[in-house]
């Protein structure tokens, strides 16, 4: 299966080299971990994200506007999380409730859902070769006979590093609260932890996935390293296209 999952924790820059790649070998790119952001920014603009935190366990889920109920199936779920402008999603807040909605075995079992639909309609359209996922358990979960698993990580002090100087160059002063070293951190600190430890598909490193550790690396080495596992997991990517990409 041409789908390339590329999983790991909080801001070691799968979604960076993801992206890359996806140019250079002229597959489709797709963000799962958007798609739990749109939701939680809709539990947030909803006013809803209190009682969500003090009920988690008892939530009633229908309660969200009726363009976003969760418990049915929204066929635009998907295509609406990526036609938002990616900025609105990237706040701390939404950082932060996206991995606490993730925890939701209803909400991971209809994003999902909807996710691999999207994703499986892609391939089917033939308009695209193929497909970059990243998230947490894309490669555990989503699509686990996917054709080459990629894990990316880093250290904790490199991530923190990452994201502060990533949220400092995107977001402007009205986001002072955003560019605070130790609330990044603390923010990865209680991801990490939550992400790696729920019941419901937490990140794992499933045995057929390839680790990169990118703390002393650079993004063009990541790829570098990425083409090189392409080039044995996917051999069926035909030869003319491998040239007309520099694939080879
Ligand atoms: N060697 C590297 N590899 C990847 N990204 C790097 C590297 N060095 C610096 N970065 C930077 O790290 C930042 C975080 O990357 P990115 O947003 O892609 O992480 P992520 O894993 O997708 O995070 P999240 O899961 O929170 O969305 C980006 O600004 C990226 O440019
Ligand atoms: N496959 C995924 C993708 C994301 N999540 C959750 C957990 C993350 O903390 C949050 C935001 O993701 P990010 O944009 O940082 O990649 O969404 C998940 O549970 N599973």
């Amino acid at each position: 299966m041409n789908i390339i999952t590329i999983d790991g924790p909080a801001a070691a820059g799968k979604g960076t080299i993801a992206l890359s790649l996806s140019h250079l070998i002229n597959f489709y790119y797709f963000n799962t971990g958007n798609i739990f952001r749109y939701i939680a920014k809709t539990i947030i603009d909803e006013g809803l994200m209190y009682e969500f935190l003090i009920n988690k366990n008892h939530f009633n889920l229908n309660k969200i506007n009726q363009n976003v109920v969760f418990l049915k199936e929204i066929p635009d779920l998907v295509e609406k999380s990526i036609l938002i402008d990616e900025k609105l999603l990237r706040t701390q807040e939404i950082s932060d409730s996206s991995s606490i909605i993730a925890e939701i075995p209803q909400v991971r079992e209809i994003l999902n859902k909807a996710m691999r639909k999207f994703i499986y309609d892609m391939l089917g359209s033939n308009k695209v070769v193929g497909c970059i996922v990243d998230g947490r358990d894309t490669g555990s979960v989503l699509f686990p006979n996917a054709g080459c698993k990629i894990f990316i990580t880093a250290e904790r002090s490199v991530r923190t590093q990452r994201r502060f100087e990533q949220i400092r160059s995107t977001f402007t002063e009205d986001f002072q609260e955003e560019i605070k070293k130790k609330r990044v951190h603390d923010s990865l600190v209680l991801r990490d932890s939550r992400d790696g430890s729920r019941k419901r598909d937490p990140m794992i490193i499933v045995k057929d996935t390839i680790v990169i550790d990118t703390s002393k690396i650079s993004q063009e080495e990541t790829i570098e390293q990425i083409l090189a596992i392409i080039r044995i997991k996917l051999p069926d990517l035909s030869k003319d296209y491998r040239k007309t990409v520099n694939f080879i």
